[in-house]
């Protein structure tokens, strides 16, 4: 009995002090020195004993040591958690953004996310340091990943870079896509935003709604997964990872649509590129190397932004309304020219130096509607790659329009639809205008007559218009003949 006594009270007393001494160790000694007994003492350990515990715990912190800048990797991490189906990170919670669609891990400190790789085990958790022990302004705040000790090679080696590049890959996926525009050069001047201002780019449209010729639309969605896909084969043809569109046709056939379903089909962020205000072709070329890789950047309607069209082949109208339109266009370029000083010459280096100096995986579209206009250098193939033709709406392309805008996918007047869309030119936006409903009574019957009226208009207009032509056409001629006759007249009686 005084033994069992003796012994408990030696063992309690040894516990208090233990405990004292563990609470004044704690209290007093700072925790760089404990930590740095800690390890030296475990160190000690493993040369004596070998390997105390067989489980290896590597620590990712949230913040690095210089200036406390956010890590990378413990993002890159935490997104990976989060798409683990196993993970215990059921508990996601949307980011606040309403365009992000990235969910971010929730975890309690210390909960634990088991995931298994190649077979292998590994646990994930989070841990929160004493206040006592964080940095001056940042909560301290580590993941560590613990493994059994067999696997140190493979998971130091292959499992830690695969979960880095996956989250990565989740990032790029889940982040709010941009749609950047180039600043005025005041607002540049004064450095407000930098060169490049962006908002988020949320336009709706998607090939699924995009009208046009169905062939022709599969086609350009398979060179552009082909292009995604093409890393490898860019690097082993020695040619820079990028690809030019030049999507050319009259207003309203939907080419600024087509580049929003592109940039939405790939998630790529769109640059559209104002040339008119850039200064000179030393700008210009900053403004291209400040981009970044998946996205796509954008000069529309070139023929007016500049004079690019050095070497432009004239081609002799017939058609008044043409020159006309033309006059109007060589005037806004005119006047574009006045503000900015970048030439041909600038905007194919730029866009050269593009290709191989920045970022990979980039895409250029080109915008026109006249195609004439353009430079043959500007719009080469290996420059300008894949010429798409957006034309005035046919039968297929009206079959979109009408299931987008009146989700109608037949009626009796289809067939009439049909024969007047060939006979007529109409674009793809008057179409849709005249498809979409005006009032709650508006009903697809009501929208489909409303368009076969406006085409049979359109196809009088075409009529009046043809009818015109020929009798300028033919005074043309007549006045011709008789100058022909008077110019003869005044030959032979030089020669009386
Ligand atoms: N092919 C199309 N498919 C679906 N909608 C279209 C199409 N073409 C035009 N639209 C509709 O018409 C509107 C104008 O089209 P968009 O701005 O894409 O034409 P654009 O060819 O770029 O014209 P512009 O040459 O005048 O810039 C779009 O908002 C869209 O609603």
């Amino acid at each position: 009995m005084l033994e069992v006594g003796a012994i408990w009270a030696f063992t309690s007393t040894t516990m208090a002090s233990l405990m004292f001494f563990w609470s004044m160790y704690k209290q007093f000694v700072p925790y760089q020195v404990r930590n740095y007994l800690e390890k030296t003492l475990k160190k000690y350990l493993d040369k004596f004993f070998g390997t105390t515990s067989n489980f290896v715990c590597i620590k990712f912190p949230e913040y690095t040591g210089e200036g406390l800048s956010k890590s990378r990797a413990y993002d890159d991490i935490r997104n990976y958690l989060s798409s683990r189906s196993t993970a215990r990170a059921k508990r996601l919670k949307a980011k606040e953004s309403i365009n992000s669609k990235s969910l971010v891990l929730c975890l309690d400190d210390k909960e634990a996310v088991v995931d298994v790789f190649q077979g292998v085990k590994v646990v994930w958790s989070l841990f929160v340091e004493d206040k006592e022990n964080q940095s001056v302004s940042k909560v301290g705040r580590y993941l560590t990943l613990s493994f059994d000790n067999h696997h140190r090679e493979m998971i130091t080696e292959t499992y830690i870079d695969h979960v880095l590049r996956e989250g990565k890959e989740i990032a790029l996926k889940n982040r709010e896509r941009k749609l950047y525009t180039n600043n005025s050069r005041l607002d540049y001047i004064s450095m407000r935003d930098g060169r490049w201002s962006s908002v988020p780019f949320t336009h709706p449209a998607t090939f699924e709604t995009l009208a046009m010729d169905l062939d022709k639309k599969e086609d350009i969605k398979k060179d552009l997964i082909k292009f995604t896909k093409g890393k490898d084969y860019y690097r082993k043809v020695a040619k820079p990872w990028k690809r030019g569109y030049l999507l050319y046709g009259p207003p309203g056939t939907g080419k600024s649509t087509m580049i929003s379903a592109m940039a939405n089909f790939l998630e790529y962020d769109v640059y559209d590129l104002e040339l008119t205000t850039v200064k000179d072709n030393a700008e210009l070329k900053k403004l291209i190397l400040d981009t970044k890789g998946k996205s796509i950047v954008v000069i529309e309607d070139i023929d007016c932004s500049l004079d690019l069209t050095e070497h432009r082949k004239k081609k002799k109208e017939d058609d008044e309304d043409e020159e006309e339109k033309k006059e109007a266009e060589n005037l806004k370029r005119q006047r574009a020219q006045k503000e900015s000083n970048v030439t041909l010459s600038g905007l194919l280096n730029a866009i050269d130096g593009l290709w191989s100096a920045c970022s990979d995986e980039k895409i250029i579209v080109f915008t026109t509607n006249f195609v004439d206009n353009l430079d043959p250098a500007l719009i080469r193939r290996g420059r300008m790659d894949y010429h798409i033709e957006m034309s005035y709406c046919r039968f297929e392309a009206f079959k979109v329009l009408a299931k987008n805008y009146l989700e109608n996918e037949s009626h009796d007047l289809y067939g009439e639809i049909g024969r007047l869309l060939e006979e007529v030119d109409v674009s793809p936006a008057d179409v849709a205008e005249n498809l979409m409903p005006k009032s709650d009574e508006d009903d697809a019957d009501i929208c489909l007559r409303r368009l076969v009226k406006s085409l049979e208009e359109e196809k009088k207009k075409k009529a009046e218009r043809e009818a015109r032509m020929k009798k300028k056409k033919a005074e043309k001629k007549e006045k011709k003949e008789i100058q022909k006759k008077v110019n003869g007249a005044e030959e032979n009686g030089k020669k009386i």
